[in-house]
């Protein structure tokens, strides 16, 4: 790495100059690693501490041109109280028009209010667009903004725009947290995994993320091994913590599990809180509460222990 991460953003070229002095992905070892850390087998007593973690970490999430204030508010209360004994949920997840209605249900419970913005999920619209959809899902009530990245920008080799747009939206969040989804599914390769990573993080993402859910593959286990390493390699040159996302396609409490073994293997045992690693999905709750209903008591639960959704 030739350039002074300080200087990075201050111009197309030093951007992609750094950029591109990141050290190439093997893809052929991440896919390996990822694989092999996926069949890591954990111990009973281990999986219902790890269930808990999980269901702590789960952004549940709506993002249906369907959803209606009804169906929010049903899954603010399961996100509050997910179950008996269950911890609640670590965000609710909506569109910016939704917001006010998650806030207002989820007032106090330390649940987050979590929005995509920025004309998610595509991102095709103007800057000006996108901060004012931010700063108003901001003011509705959101704790957290999830913000797609301009992938046509990216993929074009534009990284001070897509640089700039995160600055911009960073600004508009205020005190909410910035998630910046990746988009990986768009993306190509591994190396420009890496790559957004660090332009993601550079521009002052609080975390990245991987997918909006929309486009496929979503959230495979060799990105999120990636965004983990970019996480960790981050922290040891400035000192400052990122969080990691995956979201999309995640539905069984093994992939969760497979995931949290991920962070513990990759990052460390210091993103292992709900503060740090995130599980974006819209299905993965309900799972993850049968296997723990299954656990405690030997069978899984009737249909009035939880709602199925
Ligand atoms: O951010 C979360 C995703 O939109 C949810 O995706 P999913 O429906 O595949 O769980």
């Amino acid at each position: 790495m030739t350039t002074s991460l300080a200087d990075v953003g201050s111009s197309g070229a030093t951007l992609r100059a750094f950029l591109h002095g990141l050290p190439g992905v093997d893809r052929v070892g991440a896919d390996q690693r990822a694989a092999m850390l996926g069949t890591r087998s954990i111990k009973t007593s281990a999986k219902a501490m790890a269930i808990d973690l999980a269901i702590s970490m789960v952004d549940l999430t709506t993002l249906e041109g369907a959803d209606t204030h009804g169906k929010v508010r049903a899954m603010c209360t399961k996100a509050m109280h997910p179950g008996e004994g269950a911890p609640r949920v670590a965000a609710v997840c909506v569109y910016p028009d939704l917001v006010a209605v998650a806030a207002g249900s989820l007032r106090g419970s330390g649940v987050k209010v979590a929005s995509v913005a920025t004309a998610f999920p595509s991102g095709r619209s103007s800057l000006e667009v996108k901060v004012s959809d931010t700063a108003l899902a901001v003011e509705a009530g959101a704790d957290e903004i999830d913000m797609v990245i301009d992938r046509g920008a990216f993929l074009s080799g534009d990284y001070l725009k897509v640089y700039e747009e995160i600055v911009a939206v960073k600004a508009a969040c205020g005190a909410a947290h910035l998630k910046v989804i990746l988009e990986t599914g768009e993306l190509s390769t591994y190396d420009n995994v890496r790559r957004a990573s660090w332009l993601a993080m550079l521009a002052g993402a609080d975390f990245i993320k991987t997918s909006t859910g929309k486009v496929a593959p979503a959230a495979t286990l060799p990105v999120t091994l990636i965004m983990l390493e970019a996480v960790r390699d981050f922290r040891e040159e400035t000192g400052r913590q990122v969080g990691v996302k995956p979201a999309g396609g995640i539905r069984t409490t093994k992939d969760a599990i497979k995931n949290l073994v991920l962070v513990n293997e990759t990052a460390g045992e210091d993103w292992l809180s709900p503060d740090w690693f995130r599980l974006g999905a819209s299905s993965l709750l309900n799972d993850l509460l049968m296997q723990r209903q299954k656990l405690a008591t030997g069978r899984y639960a009737g249909p009035d222990y939880f709602t199925l959704d």
